[in-house]
């Protein structure tokens, strides 16, 4: 009977990774064929163009056999920018959004400093982020609550003692965000609650410096996609709040949003967010 078990799910395995990597095949592919169409002036060079000009180098120039890169690592590293960014920045500006919407002062506060500083006849850019300082709070606050990578794993390398806990050599160790974000005896008695001001006088930043926040990891291992998952999430988030104002549908009121988990590795909500957009801006903006 496992026997069978294991049977089926090689052949759904296989079957899954056949799929992916023709998808796989067709994003190189069709990179391949515009490298030959434009000529390199003209070109804007993505990631997987870097990738491709990589896969016919040496690494020794002795050594011609020995490349850079070959298909199967381009696609593998795609795979992971994939699989890395696109759940974790969608999981991130699902809760920001679930958040906003019951709590309607941080909303207000968010949709004025948008106001204020990108003004109501233009869309927000890349380049407005860094003046959006409560937007920059928000997510800090949505970061801490909902981390979409909320286990952290681990080995340690040398035998170690930490608070009084022995750990010995090659244990393996997960680091739980989730409950590092909830911790009340860091965040005090309102960490469950959403509260992005508790961040306006603390010097914390994403990038694994501060232990009591580390959305992102920390080290050698630490999220390498961190400056892009920022400026997407940010950007989705302020350009949806700038644009519209958000309803929940059938006169439910905020406190009656599920605000359930789903158990799997990011986290994501249980159900997904129905809201309701009205246009907000002044006229067409651009
Ligand atoms: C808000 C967005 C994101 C969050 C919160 C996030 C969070 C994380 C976390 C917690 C880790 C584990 C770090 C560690 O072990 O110390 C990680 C690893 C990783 N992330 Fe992200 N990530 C985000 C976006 C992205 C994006 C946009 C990309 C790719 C473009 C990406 C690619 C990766 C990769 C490849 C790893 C594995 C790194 C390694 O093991 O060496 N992530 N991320």
């Amino acid at each position: 009977m496992e026997h069978t078990r294991t049977q089926g799910l090689k052949r759904k395995y296989k079957r899954i990774g056949k799929a992916i990597d023709q998808v796989l095949e067709k994003i190189i592919k069709e990179h391949e064929r515009s490298s030959h169409v434009q000529s390199e002036g003209q070109k804007h060079k993505d990631f997987v163009d870097i990738l491709l000009s990589l896969m016919h180098q040496p690494i020794d120039p002795s050594d011609e056999k020995t490349h850079v890169v070959d298909r199967t690592n381009i696609k593998a590293i795609s795979l992971d920018m994939i699989a890395g960014a696109f759940e974790t920045s969608a999981t991130v500006v699902e809760w920001a959004l679930s958040e906003l919407m019951r709590h309607p002062r941080v909303m207000k506060n968010l949709q004025q400093e948008l106001d204020n500083v990108v003004g109501a006849n233009k869309l927000v850019e890349e380049n407005d982020l860094s003046k959006l300082s409560y937007l920059d709070i928000v997510i800090m606050e949505t970061l801490r609550l909902y981390p979409p990578g909320p286990l952290v794993p681990r080995e340690s390398t040398q035998d170690s003692t930490v608070h009084g806990y022995f750990i010995k050599k090659k244990t393996r160790i997960i680091l739980n965000l989730w409950a590092i974000g909830r911790d009340s005896a860091i965040w005090s008695n309102n960490a469950e609650e959403f509260f992005p001001e508790r961040f306006v006088d603390k010097s914390l930043d994403y990038r694994g410096h501060d232990f009591q926040f580390i959305p992102f990891g920390f080290g050698r291992r630490g999220c390498p996609g961190i400056n892009l998952g920022l400026t997407t999430v940010k950007l989705v988030v302020a350009q949806l709040v700038h644009c519209f104002t958000w309803e929940l549908p059938s006169n439910m009121t905020p406190n009656d949003l599920d605000m359930t988990e789903k158990f799997g590795l990011s986290t994501p909500r249980a159900k997904h967010l129905l809201a309701v957009p009205t246009y907000r801006l002044h006229g067409e903006a651009t």
